[in-house]
């Protein structure tokens, strides 16, 4: 089946929100905190002053330790945790909670289990009132894109834990979002699903134009993968370094295997393997 015509993917529904004043990043955090109430009138400062970028077509890449706040950041990007204090912006324009500018991936399989593969990824659409035809185009063509073609009538349980990640990360994408958030998207796969999801992401971000935020634990996929690299230490997260990565944008590495032929990705592994262990010796630094 042949992807929709150009037209059909610029249609009001997907246009992306131009900022009031064009500005350099997509996604700016400035100064951003977080403090949860608890019991008995205590609080917990879970995010202190973070600060950080992420320009478009980027991926930024959440690393550092459990609980150093890496999901609450995401969450108040996505609009789901209200900002104690400080600004995030999208397109220079405040997150006042959530919304269809923002693409959700997480860790578990979000899919509804009722719909067919196709069904899923066209929800989104359905429900925003686009006609059938159109969905079925931008459907298509985003379950093209993840290699679900020959399963686009299979329900979710049907299919391997890898191929629902690709139906989340599809029916995301369906909904025109200016910034594709991600929480942990591949921690539960095995190894080589992991690789070849990696792979396929970056391939996406690069031919979609599109920005990403993603949370992770593991060092070889933030190298992998990011643009940029937020190193956050715990209690309360706050930022220990900003990394930009060896190589940026179309100069990335396009499989592991090349990636760990380059000099500098080894030093860099060395370097945040070094850091993983100071922060979680000492989480104060
Ligand atoms: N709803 C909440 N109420 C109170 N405390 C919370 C809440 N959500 C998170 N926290 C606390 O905020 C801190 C940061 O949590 P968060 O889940 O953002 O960390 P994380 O870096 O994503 O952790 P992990 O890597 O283990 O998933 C933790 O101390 C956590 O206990």
């Amino acid at each position: 089946m042949a992807s929709p015509s150009p037209t059909a993917l610029q249609k009001p529904h997907l246009q992306r929100t131009e900022p009031a004043n064009p500005v350099a990043e997509k996604l700016s955090v400035d100064k951003a905190c977080k403090i949860f109430q608890l019991k008995g009138r205590k609080q917990l400062c879970a995010v202190d002053s973070v600060s950080f970028n992420v320009q478009q077509n980027e991926i930024g890449i959440l690393l550092g330790p459990s609980g150093c706040g890496k999901s609450t950041i995401l969450r108040m990007v996505a609009g789901l945790e209200s900002i104690s204090a400080g600004k995030i912006l999208l397109s220079g324009h405040p997150i006042a909670g959530p919304g269809r500018d923002r693409g959700m991936v997480f860790q578990s399989y979000t899919s509804f289990p009722w719909l067919t593969v196709r069904e899923n990824v066209e929800y989104g659409l359905k429900v925003n009132g686009i006609p059938r035809a159109e969905r079925r185009d931008i459907a298509n063509h985003f379950i093209d894109r993840v290699r679900l073609t020959q399963f686009r009538d299979a329900y979710p349980g049907q299919l391997s834990g890898g191929m629902r990640q690709r139906v989340a990360i599809a029916r995301a994408l369906a909904n025109g979002p200016e910034i594709l958030l991600m929480d942990e998207p591949f921690g539960a796969l095995d190894p080589e699903t992991r690789w070849q999801m990696q792979e396929l992401l970056l391939d996406i971000v690069r031919t979609e134009n599109m920005t990403v935020l993603m949370v992770t634990h593991d060092v070889d996929e933030a190298l992998f993968l990011a643009d940029k690299i937020v190193f956050l230490s715990s209690h309360p997260g706050t930022i220990r370094e900003i990394i930009p990565a060896p190589r940026q944008g179309e100069a990335k590495p396009i499989t592991k295997e090349s990636m760990y032929e380059i000099s500098e990705y080894i030093d860099l592994q060395k370097r945040i393997m070094h850091l993983m262990r100071e922060v979680a010796h000492d989480p104060a630094r």
